[in-house]
């Protein structure tokens, strides 16, 4: 094997926005799956994931409260040593466009940057993380005004699946000029299957292909069609969803009786917040693909 070393490597938080009601099996593979093909690459180091379920506001049909669906993540994520949840979007009052969700976390792992570098100068780490696993590592001593703190903030990408972006594609749902900051500042992580639309998608957008090497295709072989809606389905028709969600999962939803025909009729003829938000907005992302 080629040595290597991990320094040189830009380090990766990946971010996965969405409902989440309830999180599936699937929505956890979504990260090992962009796990494994940063690393790869050979050229990235993922070194965190973050579930942030979407708020109350979003007014999704259906949509449970925020409080039980963050409970479920973090119980679903209670073994992973790298995914955690981040409730600081559901906790907002209004329904928040993803692009300011990137934002904040990555600013937030700026000021997490700034503050270690501030408190100790020797031996730089990147980041600010503590390396517990690796103390004995020959970290370059450096003072710290030799070395720009920003450089070494991690990039956080946001990772979907294709139905996210092909969603980019509907009138009023996303502001062109978010597409375009979140592809240009940030990345996007797109986890597909073999012989499906992203590709083409790309191609007939001028913004995503300009973009393009900043936006990744996974592509996933290993297929698996569970979606939070057909668990639901099972749900309210009695039926087993036992290793289609992680067991703690399925034992809280039952424990509290979440999903039922009332609750799937929860925000039935309310428009969804983007769409409220942006539909008299001019610069709505009707003009995507042109
Ligand atoms: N089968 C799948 N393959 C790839 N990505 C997926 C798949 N299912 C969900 N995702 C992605 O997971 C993220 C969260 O999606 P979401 O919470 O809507 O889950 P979902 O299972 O699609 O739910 P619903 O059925 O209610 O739409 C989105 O980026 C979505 O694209
Ligand atoms: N303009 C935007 O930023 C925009 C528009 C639509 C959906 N979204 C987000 O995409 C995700 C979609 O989730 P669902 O597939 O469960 O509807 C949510 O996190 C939602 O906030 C963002
Ligand atoms: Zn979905």
């Amino acid at each position: 094997m080629a040595m290597e070393d991990p320094d040189r490597k830009t380090e990766v938080v990946l971010l996965a926005c969405g409902s989440f009601n309830p999180i599936t099996n699937m929505h956890l593979r979504l990260f090992e799956l962009a796990k494994d093909y940063f690393h790869e690459t050979g050229k990235y180091k993922v070194i965190k994931g973050i579930i942030s379920p979407v708020g109350d506001a979003y007014k999704k049909k259906g949509l449970i409260s925020a409080n039980h669906r963050v409970t479920m993540a973090k119980l679903a994520t209670e073994n992973s040593d790298w995914v955690e949840v981040d409730d600081w979007e559901s906790c907002q009052n209004e329904w928040l466009e993803t692009l300011k969700v990137l934002r904040y976390h990555h600013q937030k792992l700026l000021s997490a940057d700034v503050t270690n570098s501030l408190q100790d100068a020797v031996p730089i780490t990147k980041l600010g993380r503590k390396r517990k696993q690796e103390p004995n590592r020959h970290e370059p001593i450096k003072k710290k005004n030799q070395s720009p703190v920003v450089k070494s903030v991690p990039q956080v990408k946001l990772l979907c699946g294709s139905d996210m972006l092909e969603s980019f594609g509907i009138p009023n749902l996303w502001k062109l000029e978010d597409i375009t900051e979140i592809v240009e500042k940030h990345g996007l992580v797109c986890i597909s299957r073999a012989g499906n639309n992203a590709q083409k998608f790309i191609y007939e957008s001028d913004i995503l292909w300009r973009h393009k090497n900043n936006i990744h295709l996974v592509e996933e072989w290993i297929t698996n069609d569970i979606s939070s809606t057909k668990i639901r389905r099972a749900l309210r028709r009695g039926q087993s969803i036992r290793y289609l969600v992680p067991d703690v999962v399925r034992a809280y939803i039952e424990k509290n009786r979440l999903y039922s025909p009332e609750s799937e009729d929860r925000n039935a003829g309310v428009v969804l917040a983007p769409l409220q938000k942006h539909a008299s907005d001019p610069r709505s992302s009707q003009a995507l693909n042109n």
